[in-house]
């Protein structure tokens, strides 16, 4: 049945033209529908299975109540309607908003995937402003090398994008916690987005910040967005090497998958994207950022593929309610 529905599916998809579904919620119940969160969402049901990018409305809840009372409703709905498939769920997502918990996660990446030689660079949690020697004193206790690069503890919506690269200890003044700093890893300006759908992934290439010298010096702070070097439009002079340099071999595809299955895991969703970039000196595969629900764009078969997983999540929802049935003597097919 969920087959033959399939085409119309996919068509309203097109027609209501959704980027990465961002701030857009879409139900499946034999057709698909534009969840308006403000009312009832008994009423508006049942749902098959919810896709949703609720940050926005996750991240102002922190301080605006109708977003906090848009987000109960949602909860509310969830909590009662354990069959529904939510994509992905809230608990998962909200913990990739806080760039202290998913740098955590990417940092023992390092250990599960020991094999695959994949790592994440050397960061500091800055949870307040405190005095300059003693960030200065935790930037050194913690290993980490100049330049750096500082990035809002929130890691989403347009300010999160708002980034700074600092060349020096002094330089950190610069900075506003709560943040991350993070050592910049030269990469030859070159990033692969891993973008994964259920059990697939798709690789894409994007600009990104050029090469520094390795070391402190006395060069200013670089204030930068990051959608103006990663974006697939993005030309500045932030993203063009200052150097010739040979071509970099492309991350191992046995690496991308063993470091997808292992997010998939430790993050319990279905919809994210990874971003990797490969050490220019030790060609380590090297990941800087994950993402909720991203953009998928250079991803043609994201729509087929969004449909296939949520096709294969309910087939399988389906046969384990009826082998439940069959196992604990519910009712015979038919009555
Ligand atoms: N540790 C790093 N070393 C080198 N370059 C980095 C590092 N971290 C980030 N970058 C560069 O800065 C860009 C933005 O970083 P990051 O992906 O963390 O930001 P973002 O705003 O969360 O991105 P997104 O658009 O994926 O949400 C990257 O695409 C890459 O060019
Ligand atoms: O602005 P927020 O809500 O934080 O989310 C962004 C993600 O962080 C980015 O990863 C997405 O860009 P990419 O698809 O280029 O990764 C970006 O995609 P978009 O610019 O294509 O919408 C957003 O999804
Ligand atoms: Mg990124």
């Amino acid at each position: 049945m969920l087959r033959n529905i399939r085409k119309i599916i996919e068509s309203q998809i097109y027609h209501i033209g959704c980027k990465g579904c961002k701030g857009v919620y879409f139900i499946l119940f034999f057709h698909l529908w534009q969840i308006d969160l403000a009312q009832p969402l008994a009423p508006q049901g049942p749902f098959d299975a919810i896709v949703h990018k609720l940050s926005d409305v996750i991240v102002e809840a922190e301080h605006d109540s109708q977003s906090q009372q848009l987000l109960a409703n949602f909860e509310s709905y969830v909590s009662t309607h354990p069959s529904t498939v939510l994509l992905d769920p809230l608990p998962a997502m909200t913990r990739l908003l806080d760039r202290f918990a998913s740098y955590r996660i990417m940092s023992k990446l390092h250990n599960s995937l020991r094999d695959w030689r994949i790592c994440s660079p050397p960061y500091l949690e800055v949870h307040r402003a405190s005095d300059l020697p003693s960030i200065q004193q935790a930037v050194m206790a913690q290993g980490l090398s100049f330049p750096l690069i500082c990035k809002t503890r929130v890691a989403h919506g347009s300010l999160s994008h708002e980034m700074s690269l600092i060349f020096s200890a002094g330089s950190l003044a610069d900075i506003h916690p709560p943040c991350v700093l993070q050592s910049f890893v030269n990469h030859g300006a070159v990033l692969h987005k891993v973008f994964v759908v259920g059990d697939k992934h798709f690789c894409v290439e994007r600009p990104s910040l050029k090469n520094f010298p390795s070391g402190p010096c006395d060069r200013k702070t670089i204030f930068f967005n990051s959608h103006q070097v990663s974006k697939p439009e993005s030309s500045s002079d932030l993203t063009a090497l200052d150097e010739q340099m040979p071509c970099l071999p492309p991350p191992s595809s046995q690496a991308v998958d063993a470091l997808v299955r292992e997010l998939r895991v430790q993050l319990g969703m279905a919809l994210f994207g990874v971003d990797v970039i490969i050490n220019i000196h030790t060609h380590t595969l090297t990941v800087i950022d994950i993402n909720i629900f991203p953009g998928y764009e250079g991803v043609p078969q994201f729509f087929s593929s969004l449909l296939n997983h949520i096709e294969s999540v309910l087939d399988k929802q389906t046969s384990t309610t009826s082998s439940l049935k069959t196992t604990t003597g519910g009712p015979p097919a038919g009555l």
